[in-house]
């Protein structure tokens, strides 16, 4: 296929609209091709039961590193690269039937559009009430797989998805890494007539600098959502929102302030957690659950293994274990796969020491 810069003379807009068509002709003759193929590999894994069997996340990690590979000219960015093929796995795999994916809700949060970065827009979605419900309705099989907050780059670790995993017999299966931009949203023209704020906790910490700045007198009044927070601020002219831009169109509200994070690279990781653990897809994190018994130097023997295997730990957590006072449990995160021999020797050396050694799981390292 020629490309613009390979032609003599400049083609005119008539030509070049020609040269699309074609193009487009070409790529959906592919898609159509590609999807059939995708109807083979079903048969290929034999009579499965519903759509989470056909679901293979590793595989779709390693279909868009090629895509990254393959895109080192741009012109599109990998970003929007990626999008577009996850689109169309996400339409190949809908073809048995759409993944139920649980989230918490209601439409237009954060993290409904980590859903469909994660699995494209050919899903079923739940929106859900808590993060509680999230995880027990995966566990109950009513969702394929849930979606949900763990950390943002500048407010931290949100403990009420972290600490589940204590008692919760799910695994995480995959991670997600969305930059989360956020507006005010109200229905009144100016700021000065705003004297109530609502949002998520997180999201007004991820605010805080804005709000004192041009809000420094409205009342910021904390909800279960920033959807939620829309929802709220759409039915009074005092008072606004912060959330995404999707929340602005779902409940009708005006951008009055565009992208008030506090930090421009705001980020926010969300685990998807579903009921099993996948195989290796060559660039994996482990994320494990430990307890350690009451001695000098436990926490200290019970890293040390992973260090020997020169596994690379890329985040640890405390969190009170809830069995008894200044008694704590760790999350770690570890550079690899729960399969990988070296992983497998350093789990087995640290659960000598420890009290407790839970796997929660082994997924790929996020995209983009
Ligand atoms: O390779 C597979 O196992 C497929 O089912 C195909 C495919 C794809 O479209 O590439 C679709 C769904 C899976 O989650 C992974 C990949």
């Amino acid at each position: 296929m020629s490309a613009p810069e390979d032609e003599k003379a400049p083609l005119n807009l008539a030509e070049t609209r020609e040269r699309i068509d074609a193009i487009d002709r070409d790529i959906q003759r592919l898609i159509a091709e590609r999807a059939r193929w995708a109807q083979q590999v079903g048969k290929a894994k034999g009579p499965l039961k519903a759509a989470v069997d056909y679901y293979r996340p590793e595989r779709e990690a390693q279909v868009l590193r090629m895509v990254i590979d393959r895109n080192a000219g741009g012109p599109l960015s990998n970003e929007e690269m990626v999008r577009l093929f996850r689109e169309i796995m996400s339409a190949c795999l809908a073809q048995q039937e759409p993944l139920k994916i649980g989230f918490l809700g209601p439409e237009g949060t954060f993290s409904q559009q980590a859903v469909l970065k994660h699995f494209g827009h050919s899903i079923k979605g739940l929106p859900l009430a808590t993060i509680d419900e999230v995880f027990q309705e995966v566990a109950a099989g009513n969702a394929d797989f849930g979606v949900v907050p763990i950390e943002n780059s500048s407010e931290g670790t949100v403990h009420s998805s972290l600490d589940q995993f204590v008692t919760s017999p799910l695994k995480i299966c995959g991670e997600i890494e969305l930059r989360v931009h956020q507006h005010l949203l109200t229905r009144s023209a100016n700021l000065d007539q705003i004297e109530r704020v609502y949002s998520h906790p997180q999201s007004l910490g991820q605010c805080k600098a804005w709000l004192r700045a041009n809000l420094p007198k409205a009342e910021r009044i904390a909800v279960s959502s920033n959807a939620e927070a829309a929802r709220r601020a759409r039915n009074a002219d005092d008072a606004a929102a912060i959330a995404g831009e999707t929340a602005a169109h779902i409940y009708g509200l005006k951008v009055l302030a565009h992208q008030i994070e506090d930090r421009p690279d705001n980020t926010t990781r969300f685990f998807v957690i579903g009921r099993e653990v996948f195989p290796p897809s060559g660039h994996d994190k482990t994320s494990l659950l430990m307890s350690v018994k009451d001695k000098p130097g436990a926490l200290y023997e019970l890293l040390t293994p992973f260090a020997a295997q020169g596994l690379s730990m890329t985040k640890i957590e405390s969190r009170p274990a809830r069995t008894g006072k200044w008694e704590y449990v760790f999350f770690v995160e570890v550079e690899g796969h729960i399969e990988d021999e070296r992983m497998v020797r350093a789990v087995e050396l640290a659960g000598k020491h420890a009290a407790q050694v839970k796997v929660l799981g082994s997924y790929p390292v996020a995209l983009q």
